[in-house]
């Protein structure tokens, strides 16, 4: 099986790049170089290729290489094995970032049904242990993986929900200033309850009797407002309304929600499990998201694993790999050594990343 593809990767004033290009055939891309050489910098500008701010959520002006502050780019050419698309994203400087398909301006929410990027990075490191917005991310984006409509019925709940936080904060109390809105919250909410249940049920069904060394992760979506539905969501954003206004925003609904997960086999909450453990939680259920995407579109999606072979024992790592080539997943991978890789052999292409006063620079190896 094939996975989607980035073919061409071209960045400019990104972060510690001026300028570099990467051409990828599919196969695992294996990127290792010395700290601080630019390697997440790439996956980063990967990650940019679908909707949302990237795994570091940075801002347009975070991105753009410093000192000069000109703007930044990255191009990309995306295939699924049948068509080419080509998706330009960037800022000016000072401006908010835009994204083109084909040479049209698109929205970013358009890039989701183009390519579906998954990822896992360090910051990922304490999910089970930290508030429930990091889990509700990871959460958002195995969503969106699956329904790429996902992030517009989130952009619809988020906006009719600030709108409403405004009115609470204002201290309004009429409430027909609020129906409106609440109807809009319930309706969207309601979408965006259902498209994580698809995820949930779809994590679950890929992690059952599946072929892999990584431990089986139990999920419960958890819902504090306990009302599912937009009638329920409604009823409840009205009975709400005198608690909200005292705290001067909404305080439950679908943004609120959680991400439970228990380590199967020991019956222990993940939050609870060792260090080694979440990670391999985590890495199960990037695995199982991607085997259920290839499964579901055909595809395996573009996996973003930062820094995560040098966790893995060698008989993890290598299981690692296996699985990542059996689905054909076009993986991003980074490391400091390039011993890490050494079990993928031609399996993988390989990138070469170093830094020289401040500037990243890209050199693509062959391999014999
Ligand atoms: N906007 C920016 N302009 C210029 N340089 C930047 C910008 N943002 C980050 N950098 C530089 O990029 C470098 C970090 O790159 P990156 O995170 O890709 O490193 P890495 O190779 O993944 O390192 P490690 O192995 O330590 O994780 C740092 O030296 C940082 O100063």
């Amino acid at each position: 099986m094939t996975g989607l593809t980035v073919a061409r990767l071209q960045v400019s004033h990104f972060r510690s790049h001026l300028g570099a290009v990467v051409v990828a055939d599919g196969r695992p891309v294996a990127i290792h170089g010395p700290n601080g050489a630019g390697k997440t910098n790439l996956l980063e500008a990967v990650s940019l290729l679908s909707p949302g701010r990237g795994f570091r959520r940075a801002g347009p002006d975070d991105l753009v290489r410093r000192p000069e502050a000109l703007g930044w780019r990255v191009f990309a050419e995306v295939t699924d094995g049948r068509a080419l698309t080509e998706i330009v994203t960037g800022a000016e400087a000072g401006a908010a970032r835009s994204v083109q398909i084909d040479g049209k301006a698109a929205t970013q929410t358009a890039l989701a049904s183009i390519l579906r990027v998954l990822w896992l990075v360090p910051a990922m490191d304490r999910l089970w242990i930290e508030g429930a917005d990091g889990r509700r991310r990871f959460l958002d984006r195995a969503t969106l993986s699956f329904v790429p409509d996902h992030a517009e019925a989130t952009l619809r709940y988020d906006k009719a929900m600030r709108e409403r936080n405004r009115l609470l904060k204002d201290g309004v109390r009429d409430p027909h200033w609020y129906a409106a809105l609440e109807d809009a919250m319930a309706v969207a909410g309601a979408v965006v309850q259902g498209n994580r249940r698809t995820a949930v049920a779809a994590l679950t069904a890929a992690q059952a009797g599946a072929a892999t060394v990584f431990p089986t992760a139990t999920l419960t979506l958890v819902d504090p407002a306990d009302a599912e539905g937009a009638d329920a969501l409604r009823d409840a954003y009205a009975r709400g309304r005198a608690r909200d206004l005292a705290a001067g925003r909404t305080l439950s609904g679908p943004h609120r929600s959680d991400l439970e997960a228990i380590y199967a086999d020991k019956g222990v909450a993940a939050r609870d499990c060792s260090t080694g453990e979440q990670k391999a939680l985590l890495i199960s259920l990037i695995l199982a998201n991607a085997r259920a995407l290839a499964a579901a579109t055909g595809r395996a999606p573009v996996l973003l694993l930062d820094e995560v072979a040098a966790h893995l024992d060698t008989a993890r790592r290598a299981a690692l790999y296996d699985e990542i080539c059996a689905l054909g997943a076009q993986a991003w991978m980074t490391g400091t050594e390039r011993a890490l890789f050494d079990t993928l052999g031609n399996r993988a292409q390989y990138l070469s990343v170093t830094d020289a006063g401040g500037t990243s620079t890209v050199t693509a190896e062959e391999v014999p």
